[in-house]
């Protein structure tokens, strides 16, 4: 690992598997000081049913063996080193090009305060330095634990890097990531004002678990089903009443709140399974809507940046338009940066400050009590 001039571009890869469990995404990116990062090429390896279930396993377990944890890291892990092995032989780059490994790990369970009074935690399965073996490659990993060492939320982290990518623009930025959940990052034009970012609930989590309750597959594509349903008032009113959505910033949340029993719950019964589908979009696209009308926006002209699967899901982003009508939709694919990609580079950009000892959370964002340096390096 030899370090380029200044002027230079130096080469990180980002890995994230997001709480959908839908696979690996792997990012080259390139950093150049004093512009914005590039994406440069990308891999994804899609998650193997038996693991896939295994984690998903974890993630709702009361009790579990160190075994299953030990199988479960070691497959993750695996399949971690074989997307980023693919990726550089895709690129024809070898390892010693790469500065360092971004891995953000497999979240299991997310407790930013605590369980029943407990300590605060957040778990990501991950094996760094198997990573490192595996790849020949320097890797940091161990992003959220120190924000919230620090008093904050450890999440969502992506809003300093939508700040990196997008900078502060005339008209007021907002950045959507549709993942398992949804997090939203404020961009003020005013750069006297710090970016603001929360998690707004849930978004695929629970249309994907609805979805595959009732079909084979993962997940409604282009919210076909989702279309045929109508929206149930009385669940979406029962469905908001969660104290989640009530809660004002910062806040983050994960599958040990919203999962498939957290729903049923809220049913009667004599829901029809295409109305639940339609009514879980509309969840998340009205506590989306919500979550925006608690900033501080000082213009009705914005920009809203659609990341994220969910970006796909064509019902969803039509429930969006219908509450957000001031907002201008934007790719981020127009801005060379597809939407599929953006967490997976934020983990780049993160490892990138790592190595420069520069800090990688936004206190206005996570509610730490200051800028700190996230991750650990795993050296090769
Ligand atoms: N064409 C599509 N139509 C509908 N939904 C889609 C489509 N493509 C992807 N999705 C949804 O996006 C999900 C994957 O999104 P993404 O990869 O952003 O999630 P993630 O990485 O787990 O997110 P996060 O970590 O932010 O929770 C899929 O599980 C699916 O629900
Ligand atoms: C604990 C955890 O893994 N949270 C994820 C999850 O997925 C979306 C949302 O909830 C966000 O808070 C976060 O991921 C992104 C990468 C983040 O930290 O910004």
């Amino acid at each position: 690992m030899k370090t380029p001039p200044p002027t230079l571009p130096s080469y990180y890869v980002g890995l994230m598997s997001g709480t959908s469990l839908d696979g690996i995404d792997a990012a080259l990116v390139a950093i150049t000081p004093h512009s914005p990062p590039k994406l440069i090429a990308t891999y994804a390896l899609p998650m193997p049913q038996s693991l896939h279930n295994l984690l998903l396993s974890l993630c709702h377990a009361k009790q579990v063996s160190f075994a299953a944890l030990a199988e479960a890291e070691s497959a993750f892990c695996q399949l971690q080193a074989n997307a980023v092995n693919a990726l550089l032989a895709q690129q024809q780059i070898s390892p010693a090009q790469i500065h360092a490994i971004g891995s953000h790990g497999q979240t299991i369970e997310h407790a930013p305060s605590g369980h029943h009074g407990g300590p605060a935690y957040t778990l990501q399965l991950d094996n760094p330095s198997l990573l490192a073996e595996l790849t020949g490659c320097t890797v940091v990993a161990d992003f959220r634990r120190r924000d919230l060492a620090a008093g904050g939320q450890a999440a969502p982290l992506a809003p300093a890097f939508h700040q990196a990518l997008f900078g502060r623009q005339q008209s007021e930025q907002l950045v959507l990531n549709l993942g398992g959940f949804a997090n939203l990052t404020w961009l003020p034009s005013d750069t006297s004002i710090p970016a603001l970012g929360f998690d707004t609930g849930p978004a695929n989590v629970l249309l994907d678990a609805w979805f595959s309750k009732h079909h084979n597959g993962r997940f409604d594509q282009n919210g076909v089903w989702a279309t045929g349903g109508q929206i149930d008032q009385a669940l979406l009113a029962r469905l908001l009443n969660e104290p989640f959505f009530h809660q004002p910033p910062p806040r983050s949340t994960g599958r040990e709140l919203f999962h498939l029993a957290w729903l049923e719950n809220k049913l009667t019964g004599n829901e029809s399974a295409e109305d639940v589908q339609a009514t879980l979009a509309e969840l998340t696209a009205i506590s989306v809507a919500q979550g925006i009308q608690h900033l501080p926006i000082a213009s009705n002209r914005m920009t809203l940046i659609a990341c994220g699967g969910g970006a796909h899901n064509a019902y969803l982003m039509a429930r969006l338009a219908t509450h957000l009508p001031n907002a201008a939709f934007k790719s981020p694919a127009d801005l060379g940066w597809p939407e599929d990609w953006i967490e997976a580079g934020a983990f780049a950009w993160l490892a990138h400050q790592r190595l420069h000892n520069l800090p990688g959370n936004l206190p206005s964002v996570t509610g730490a009590s200051g800028p700190r340096v996230l991750g650990g390096i795993y050296a090769h």
